[in-house]
């Protein structure tokens, strides 16, 4: 049956958003003529790079539950009761013919309005670990797409299905495009390259052991790309004015991803799930960084699943300081490792995620 009118919700992060568009686009693929609306939440990334890749989207003033009593409480719960009755008005005007939730607040009251209206309902956990909105959207929905093996500790046995997490198109690629990397970065062909990500915002704690290594960088012999994330930035161009290696180029978000792994030898990241499942699809040998600041520990998790099979790197974030960038310029020269480390990784690899998650929409749809 074909896709004609859909909803996708959610967002917050790169993590959320990505997915995201990776499934609005084989669904305009298969059905060119559809009617793809994204509802996420106000202020959050999604408001940006949704419409920077095409689509439309309607933001929702919804937020996160807050940690402690007090007034953002009532905060939440009026902003609460706003969305969903927006939810509903969107859901009733836009009559979509399935909803699909990747996760992130605004998908609870969407969703929830959608499966409330009899309208087919799917959502998409990236982490080996269940968010909170999907946990409790868990009993509404038809289908369940995971990345991750026990996920029934979570959600319902029956609604749920391994698909992988959908990755953008263009990483598919990324194998081939060396040259106009090269080009877009302004790198030479010469010096390796260590790529460094924090995740879509940036990680505090990676940033501040590259900015204490920046004299090792500079005689390290090789070329370091270094994604700062937007906050951090400032501060950080600022640090570095008279003092920046010139083999070291700082980027507050770096939109290219593709050509960013396609000139790198060896990536050095968070362990988001995303990202995670970008680099098993690029075959990148990885040192990966959880952060501790995550829900249930996940990203170690994530991590762990690669760690185990011997497929990448794993250090601690409080045992990064003095050790990050040592051990990674040591695995970018040891080829050896480096060719074990790709080939391994690449075996975790689900290339048809989004077409998996795709065809579950399909199935469900009445
Ligand atoms: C702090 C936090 O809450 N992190 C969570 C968030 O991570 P986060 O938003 O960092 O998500 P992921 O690591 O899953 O994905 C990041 C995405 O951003 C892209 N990217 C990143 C940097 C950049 O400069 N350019 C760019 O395009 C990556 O290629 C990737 O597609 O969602 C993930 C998926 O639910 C979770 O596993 C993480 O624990």
């Amino acid at each position: 049956m074909k896709i004609e009118r859909v909803i996708i919700s959610g967002g917050g992060t790169g993590g959320h958003i990505f997915p995201a568009l990776a499934i609005a686009n084989e669904i305009g693929k298969r059905n060119p003529d559809a009617k793809i609306l994204f509802v996420g939440a106000l202020g959050r990334m999604e408001m940006e790079k949704v419409p920077a890749a095409g689509y439309q989207i309607i933001g929702l003033p919804v937020m996160g539950f807050p940690r402690k009593p007090g007034l953002k409480m009532f905060t939440f719960f009026v902003r609460l009761i706003k969305s969903a009755s927006m939810a509903r008005k969107i859901v009733k005007d836009f009559k979509p013919q399935v909803a699909i939730g990747v996760g992130g607040y605004a998908s609870g009251p969407l969703l929830r309005a959608a499966s409330a209206k009899g309208i087919p309902t799917l959502i998409q956990e990236q982490n080996s670990y269940a968010g909170i909105t999907n946990k409790l959207l868990s009993k509404k929905v038809n289908t369940i797409c995971v990345a991750y093996d026990r996920m029934e500790r979570y959600f319902p046995s029956d609604k749920i299905t391994i698909t992988g997490n959908p990755v953008r198109e263009n990483l598919l690629q990324s194998k081939s495009n060396k040259k106009e990397a090269l080009e877009f970065f302004g790198l030479t062909e010469n010096d390796k390259v260590i790529l460094v990500v924090g995740g879509s915002l940036g990680a505090r704690s990676i940033n501040n052991t590259v900015l204490n290594s920046v004299k090792e960088i500079g005689k390290s012999g090789v070329q370091l790309i270094w994604q700062t994330g937007a906050i951090y930035y400032d501060r950080i161009q600022k640090e570095l004015e008279n003092s920046k290696p010139e083999n070291l180029q700082i980027h507050q978000f770096i939109s290219r991803m593709d050509l960013a792994y396609s000139v790198a030898g060896v990536v050095i990241s968070r362990a988001g799930a995303g990202t995670i499942s970008e680099l098993c699809l690029v075959g990148k040998p990885s040192v990966l960084v959880p952060s501790p600041n995550v829900a249930e520990d996940h990203q170690t998790k994530n991590a762990m699943a690669l760690v185990e099979k011997d497929a990448a790197l794993m250090i601690k974030d409080d045992e990064i300081e003095g050790r990050l960038i040592r051990e990674a310029v040591q695995l970018i020269n040891d080829e050896k490792k480096c060719k074990v480390l790709s080939e391994k990784i690449q075996k975790l690899a689900k290339p048809d995620a989004t077409k998996d998650i795709v065809d579950e929409v399909e199935k469900i749809l009445h």
